[in-house]
């Protein structure tokens, strides 16, 4: 049998299940609040156009307010100053769009410190146990911070200091950057960097050095823990906004059962 009807067959019979990996969008989907006089995104709102009425007998639709930046989203490298000379959101490479996805499970240890920062040595310690990270493929951060994802206060986790959310330490950024052959990083909170990433040398090191790389980044993402550690296909779906320096984006992975 030829490769993609193999696929076929094994959807419909489980063998292999597509996992939904993207945070519905509402007007209550969480969006990243900066501090003023920083401009901030737009939530998601439907602005209804007709449904079955005088504005339009037959048909129901809508216009949509959103962020490129609302939701589960892609991040393009011109995005960042760093990445002002990369791709944007409308020219991203088809096999970034569909790579390999590595998993890494940290938990316990965001449930232990909502601070906390992925370092080298834990990427370090995957690789010893699951084999080196995919060429050209994702590392995705599972935190366990998604089940917060229905109540935005707890999901911005914010005090008198700023918001208190996981991410990664500077150093491991400009490695994943600079030195590892993925070609993005995906995490389950608002953005790909931590909450404290503003007092960060530099600040919003991951989205600098990811960006500043031309690789890739996607927040807001659910059900990481419906998938293996290795072994994952991610599908990866923004609109192709030309010149945008991100989308809105339908993100599922194809995993084997
Ligand atoms: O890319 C984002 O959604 C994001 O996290 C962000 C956007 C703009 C400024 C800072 C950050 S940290
Ligand atoms: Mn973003």
């Amino acid at each position: 049998m030829s490769v993609l009807p193999a696929v076929l067959a094994a959807l419909d019979s489980g063998a292999v299940e597509v996992v939904d990996l993207t945070t519905p969008l509402q007007e209550s989907t969480p969006i990243l609040q900066l501090p003023p006089p920083l401009a901030n995104t737009s939530p998601f709102r439907l602005e209804e156009l007709s449904r079955y009425d005088d504005r339009g007998p037959a048909w129901y639709w809508n216009d949509i307010h959103t962020g490129e930046h609302t939701g589960t989203h892609l991040d393009a490298p011109i995005h960042w100053v760093t990445g002002k000379d990369g791709l944007d959101v409308s020219q991203a490479p088809l096999r970034t769009l569909v790579a390999p996805a590595a998993v890494i499970d940290v938990t316990a240890e965001v449930a232990a410190d909502p601070d906390f920062l992925l370092q080298i040595d834990h990427v370090r310690a995957w690789e010893a146990e699951h084999g080196p990270l995919p060429d050209g493929g994702w590392l995705l951060m599972r935190s366990g911070w998604s089940a917060r994802g229905d109540d935005p206060v707890a999901f911005a986790n914010a005090d008198e200091d700023g918001p208190h959310t996981p991410g990664v330490a500077p150093e491991c950024a400009r490695w994943l950057a600079q030195e590892s052959p993925i070609t993005g990083f995906g995490t389950e909170t608002v953005g790909t960097d931590a909450g404290a990433a503003h007092g960060f040398d530099p600040p919003f090191s991951c989205h600098n050095y990811l960006m500043g790389a031309n690789k890739w980044g996607l927040t807001s993402l659910r059900n990481l823990d419906r998938l293996p550690a290795t072994g994952a296909l991610l599908i990866v779906s923004p609109l192709p906004i030309v010149g945008g320096s991100g989308s809105p984006a339908r993100v599922l992975a194809l995993v084997e059962r």
